[in-house]
């Protein structure tokens, strides 16, 4: 599969492969991965278990080093944007450090980076209101529900100047109501700030929901078996989903996903 319009793209893979050698032998998690995303999109990734979606994502985030093939994250090797801080990380446990306060742990980053202490304040605020946290500044996570701890995790992860958020199933272990609800909030955080988004789930309705993209993932090995681009209108209230458009791409997720389990 091509990477078309990559002129400007955030992240441009070609013919990625990463096969990890492990005692048992060696693992291809990812092979021949070509894919290219423009500034602003909203990319999910779905695939069964094992088929390379988190390798994808790290591999971007420069923790993980392909074997072959060629990576672009803004224009640079995944290592330089590393290094650059050019994206934020947000994990499936929201992964905040149980000892800092919210306030704590959203400054974190930006005590790395060396930020003045008014810039530091001025950002955990904005921040914090951005994601509806306003207030909670001083509480530690354990007084957060599931949800607010995800959203302050959010927040961690567009504290700085990163164009880009790497999100990796950052809502699997949350209830149905408190998810939906976030997935209205991401669509619309998305909205207001203009980043790109790359977003791993095993979820169908909310990969369709949130993305403008999906990319449907098979496994061994992982491959791209589909690239769905969504025609869905960017303002989505919920019951979009009872759409016959969105409908009918989940359809095209479930038979793409079908499809590569079959061929794998
Ligand atoms: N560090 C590693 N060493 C060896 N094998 C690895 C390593 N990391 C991942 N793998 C293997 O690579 C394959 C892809 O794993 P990956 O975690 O990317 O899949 P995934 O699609 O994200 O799965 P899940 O949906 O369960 O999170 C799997 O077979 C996994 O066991």
């Amino acid at each position: 599969m091509s990477a078309p319009g990559t002129e400007g793209a955030v992240v441009t893979a070609r013919n990625l492969d990463l096969t990890f050698q492990t005692s048992d032998g060696p693992v291809h998690a990812l092979k021949d991965v070509s894919l290219s995303v423009e500034p602003g999109e909203f990319v999910s990734f779905i695939g069964p278990s094992g088929c390379g979606k988190t390798t994808f994502l790290r591999c971007v985030a420069g923790l993980e080093e392909p074997t072959g093939g060629t990576l672009e994250v803004n224009g640079m090797s995944a290592d330089e944007a590393r290094r650059a801080r050019a994206y934020g990380y947000v994990f499936q446990a929201a992964g905040l450090y149980p000892w800092r306060t919210i306030g704590g742990n959203i400054r974190l980053p930006l005590e790395i980076m060396g930020y003045s202490e008014e810039e530091k304040a001025r950002r955990v605020r904005q921040t914090l209101e951005l994601v509806d946290l306003g207030g909670f500044e001083k509480k530690f996570p354990w007084q957060l529900s599931g949800g607010m701890q995800q959203r302050a995790s959010i927040a961690r992860a567009l504290s700085f100047d990163a164009d880009l958020l790497l999100m990796d199933e950052p809502f699997g272990a949350l209830d149905e109501i408190v998810r939906d609800r976030l997935n209205e909030e991401l669509l619309s955080l998305w909205d207001r700030t203009g980043k790109t988004m790359l977003f791993v789930t095993h979820s169908i309705p909310e990969a369709v929901y949130l993305s403008t993209k999906i990319v449907v993932m098979s496994p061994r090995p992982g491959r791209i078996s589909d690239v769905i681009d969504s025609p869905l209108p960017k303002e989505r209230p919920l019951d979009i989903r009872d759409s016959r458009e969105f409908i009918e791409i989940a359809h095209r997720v479930r038979e793409g996903l079908r499809a590569g389990m079959e061929a794998a």
